[in-house]
């Protein structure tokens, strides 16, 4: 196959922050998905219903004239998030899903919950609306390896949550393991996950085999290469239940080329080709619209964009850096490099 043309995609997990750098990055997803799923995780973050309309407004005064892009919006859920904000979140529309980020996993977390059962008639009410929660899912504790603290997530934190609330719809954000990949498996149809391009094109070798590259420094961290063969499996499987979120999360070259890295790889500009490239590998480009353009919207009881994308074989080189707030630039994964996929024009 040379050419794949697929229902336009949609992005459902995106970092897009704020101000000039939700300037400088919002147009590399808005030329290629029709919609995403905003992460909340600002400073401060969005906790409100009110909050999120106002940052869906920015995002849309950010777009390039003429871009038909729908940003939808997402809640970070506290200690004290009461139930009534998740009525007013569900009456408005406009969000989508509440997130949770346990206090300290990850960029911007320490607003995150400490303990779920602080959260217990908050996520009540999200099963009673209908209301998706999107979860980080890694514990924290400084015990546990950084490599293992998703597998521990799977038994500490998924399985008593969905034991005391066996319907609650729950997306496993980015899942980096073998384990949680056979969890959503064989979970019932309300437990889904997204999957980013880079946990499926690498292993933790292309991060630490030959020099440390911080541009591939992200959290949850690339695993081994065991587990990347068993997200290259769940994607390209057919089931329903996994579908494309890049995790493409922004931070200046400055703050990632440091002696203490942010986490987050920046994959907007190249998402599709780079989806493209992985599902090659498997010989799975025919798997590659359900899981970029249909499951998402099945999940999320949305239809499917009404347009098309087609995907050639063509080498192509992406940019060194591109510029991004204060001044400064920002490097995308595999700055320099060629990949093998482009959009047809
Ligand atoms: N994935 C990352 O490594 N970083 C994300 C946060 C997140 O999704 O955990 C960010 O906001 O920078
Ligand atoms: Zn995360
Ligand atoms: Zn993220």
């Amino acid at each position: 196959m040379d050419t794949v043309t697929l229902t336009r995609p949609d992005d459902w997990h995106l970092h897009l922050r704020d101000g000039e750098a939700l300037k400088a990055v919002v147009g590399h997803t808005a030329a290629q998905m029709g919609r995403a799923i905003i992460m909340p995780n600002l400073t401060p973050p969005i906790t409100t219903t009110s909050q999120a309309i106002d940052y869906r407004q920015r995002i849309l005064d950010a777009l390039p004239a003429g871009s038909t892009f729908e940003p939808l919006m997402v809640l970070y859920l506290t200690d004290t998030t009461p139930p009534e904000e998740i009525e007013r979140a569900a009456q408005s529309g406009i969000v989508k899903a509440v997130k949770l980020y346990p206090a300290g996993a990850t960029t911007n977390s320490d607003s995150g919950v400490t303990d779920l059962a602080h959260c217990d008639a908050t996520i009540a009410k999200m099963v009673e609306v209908g209301m998706p929660l999107l979860v980080h899912g890694e514990v924290t504790t400084a015990e546990i390896d950084i490599f293992d603290r998703e597998a521990v997530f799977i038994e500490k934190v998924m399985k008593p949550l969905l034991a005391r609330h066996p319907t609650l719809k729950v997306v496993f954000e980015h899942i980096t393991t073998q384990q949680a990949a056979e969890f959503v498996a064989q979970a019932p149809d309300n437990v889904a996950a997204t999957i980013t391009a880079h946990h499926l094109l690498f292993n933790r070798n292309k991060m630490l085999v030959g020099g440390i590259r911080p541009h591939y420094y992200c959290l949850p961290i690339l695993k081994r290469e065991q587990h990347r063969q068993a997200l290259l499996k769940a994607a390209t499987s057919g089931s329903h239940k996994f579908f494309l979120g890049t995790d493409s999360a922004p931070h200046s070259q400055g703050a990632k080329e440091s002696s203490c890295g942010c986490a987050g790889a920046y994959t907007a500009p190249a998402a599709i080709e780079l989806y493209a490239t992985a599902f090659d590998e498997m010989n799975a480009l025919d798997k590659l619209e359900a899981f970029a353009s249909l499951n998402g919207p099945r999940f999320y009881g949305l239809t499917p964009n009404a347009d098309t994308m087609t995907l050639e074989r063509r080498e192509w080189r992406l940019p060194e850096s591109y510029s991004y707030a204060q001044g400064e630039s920002i490097i995308p994964l595999l700055a320099g490099e060629s990949l093998g996929w482009a959009i047809k024009a």
